[in-house]
């Protein structure tokens, strides 16, 4: 499975992701919100390279001019809440795609342990697609194994493209182990070390969906 960790390498796309872990700069929520939209554009623009491409002929006002576009199918699937940010930043991009939104949300029986609960789902058919999940956050991962897992109710992929901000480590491992090797391709923003007892990603960034949009009761 390839996994790109954007971290590797230096770029613009790391002021973005400093700035959404800064203690300082993350309170304020519109900026919070962009830099999870302006890290989904960085993204798509990569992932774009991985499409396939045929030339078309275009009229221009001179004449004809011969461009590459891609002929995939798109469809951007993204976790309810913190995904809608990040969303936008990739539906910025691929504008034409199709869209699904999954609610994945942490039930806790008590203060450590809970299980993840999928309640809804709005999707198009997603056979022969590139599916494009999102989500800045894979901690456990299990919110992303389970909104796939409902998302396959519309159909089967061509290629899962699973984007996300921050992912544990154990993240990785969990997502190499739970989806197709063959057709998953996992892009990330950084890896972190750890999980806390909360399985909150440390030094991740605290609770990205809070963050984006208030604390919830
Ligand atoms: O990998 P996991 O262990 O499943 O955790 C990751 C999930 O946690 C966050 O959502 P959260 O449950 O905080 O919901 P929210 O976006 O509504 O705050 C995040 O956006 C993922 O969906
Ligand atoms: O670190 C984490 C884990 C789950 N959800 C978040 O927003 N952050
Ligand atoms: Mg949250």
């Amino acid at each position: 499975m390839k996994i790109v960790n954007f971290a590797e390498k230096n770029s613009e796309l790391n002021r973005f992701v400093a700035e959404i872990r800064d203690i300082h700069i993350q309170q304020d929520r519109l900026r919070f919100r962009k830099n999870l939209e302006r890290i989904g554009e960085v993204m798509s623009y990569e992932i774009s390279k991985d499409f396939r491409y045929s030339e078309k002929l275009v009229t221009t006002p001179l004449g004809t001019a011969r461009v590459n576009t891609a002929d995939d199918k798109i469809v951007i699937g993204t976790i309810l809440r913190a995904g809608i940010p990040y969303h936008q930043g990739f539906l910025n991009y691929f504008d034409r795609a199709e869209n699904a939104f999954v609610s994945a949300y942490r039930k806790y029986k008590d203060k450590l342990n809970f299980e993840i609960f999928i309640e809804y789902i709005a999707s198009p058919r997603i056979d022969g697609k590139i599916l494009i999940l999102t989500d800045p956050m894979l901690a456990t991962g299990g919110s992303m194994e389970l909104s796939y897992r409902a998302l396959l109710t519309k159909g089967e992929p061509e290629h899962i493209h699973i984007a996300s901000v921050i992912a544990s480590q154990k993240a990785i491992e969990y997502i190499t182990t739970h989806f197709p090797e063959e057709k998953t391709t996992v892009w990330v923003g950084a890896i972190d070390p750890d999980l806390n007892e909360h399985s909150y990603i440390v030094p991740g960034l605290g609770d990205a969906g809070d963050l984006a949009y208030g604390e919830k009761e």
